[in-house]
């Protein structure tokens, strides 16, 4: 039986506006998801014994059951038992090129792509719909991470509607190796500081969505025009990540100073992005962030747009 090697890619969050709670816990959001080009390599085969296997060249993902891409293995074997008892377990080898606990979903996307990679070894022939509909199940960010590109999400972050293409733009995305966010936390303390701007009627929840649909990200994207969608970065989030870790508020303000497009710190961060219309100037960018602040435990990386979801690798 073949194995098969999948490119995960992170996203970033062009657009977050967090609108209410919902009665499961979650929150109901309006957001922007996009792709690009920085990947994971997700290797699954077979294996020929009873349990799923994890291996990772990171030492900060666990390779137990907590890991996301185990979860999904665990899932899908749920779900499908006489496949799994056709085609037996398999090991999931990620060669991890995301950073870790970033708000780049880096977790997200293996399970991603462990759903993608069972589903072809085990024959099971399910659509890309019915891959999102179980991804949901293991995390908002799943279903965005199967399909990719651009797309509006809404409800959990997992009902989405896509959005023309935007490979011609580039990222610098920065990291700091050994700073962390809990989503959990993030999404607890924007309830705490702002929940008294929380809509809950359903019409008035529709409205903020269509507001978004409608609103002036979505009209730049369709026109594919960099400067606009700069213009309209925005992520609710920010107000409480970046008073309680000044380094991410430094690291934002720091690539203000050079020639970019605009700045924003992606999901529940702490990974802050910066976009800009060729390679050369995301390079000269990233050149010029390092050299201002030199702090070693920085990491920088450049990657384009992408339009792709899950895909086998090349
Ligand atoms: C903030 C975002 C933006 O894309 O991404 P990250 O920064 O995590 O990458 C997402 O909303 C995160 O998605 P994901 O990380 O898949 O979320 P989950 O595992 O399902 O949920 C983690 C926790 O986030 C909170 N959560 C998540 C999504 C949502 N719509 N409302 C929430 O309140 C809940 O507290 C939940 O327990
Ligand atoms: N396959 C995985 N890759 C990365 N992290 C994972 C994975 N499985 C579980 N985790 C755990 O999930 C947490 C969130 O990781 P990650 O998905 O990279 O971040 P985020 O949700 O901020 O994008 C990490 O602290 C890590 O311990």
């Amino acid at each position: 039986m073949r194995a098969y090697t999948l490119l995960a890619p992170a996203k970033i969050n062009l657009y977050l506006e967090i609108i209410g709670d919902r009665p499961d816990g979650y929150h109901e959001l309006a957001m922007v998801m996009q792709s690009i080009g920085l990947c994971d390599r997700v290797k699954v085969r077979p294996n020929g014994i009873e349990d799923f296997q994890i291996h990772c060249n990171h030492p900060q993902v666990p390779c137990d059951r907590t890991n996301l891409a185990y979860r999904a293995a665990e899932l899908l074997k749920n779900e499908f038992p006489d496949s799994f008892a056709q085609y037996g377990a398999a090991e999931i080898e990620i060669d991890k090129q995301i950073p870790v606990a970033a708000g780049l979903a880096g977790g997200s996307s293996n399970a991603a792509a462990v759903l993608v990679g069972l589903n072809l070894l085990w024959q099971i022939g399910l659509t890309q719909p019915e891959l999102q509909e179980l991804g949901a199940r293991l995390g908002a960010d799943v279903p965005f991470c199967i399909s990719g590109g651009t797309a509006l999400a809404t409800g959990r972050g997992d009902r989405l509607e896509p959005l023309p293409d935007l490979d011609d733009l580039w990222v610098v995305v920065g990291k700091y190796r050994t700073l962390a966010v809990s989503t959990p936390w993030a999404y607890k303390t924007y309830r705490q500081e702002f929940g008294d701007t929380y809509v809950s009627q359903p019409q008035d929840l529709a409205r903020r969505q269509q507001r978004v649909h409608a609103g002036p990200m979505v009209a730049a994207i369709s026109h594919r025009d960099g400067e606009a969608i700069a213009r309209e970065l925005y992520n609710d989030l920010e107000k409480v990540v970046l008073p309680a870790y000044p380094h991410v508020a430094e690291l934002r303000e720091t690539f203000t100073k050079f020639e970019i497009l605009g700045t924003m710190m992606s999901g529940s961060g702490p990974s802050v992005f910066a976009l800009t219309s060729t390679p050369e100037t995301a390079e000269q960018v990233r050149a010029g962030v390092r050299r201002t602040i030199t702090d070693p435990d920085l990491e920088l990386w450049v990657a384009p747009l992408s339009s792709h979801g899950i895909h086998i690798a090349p």
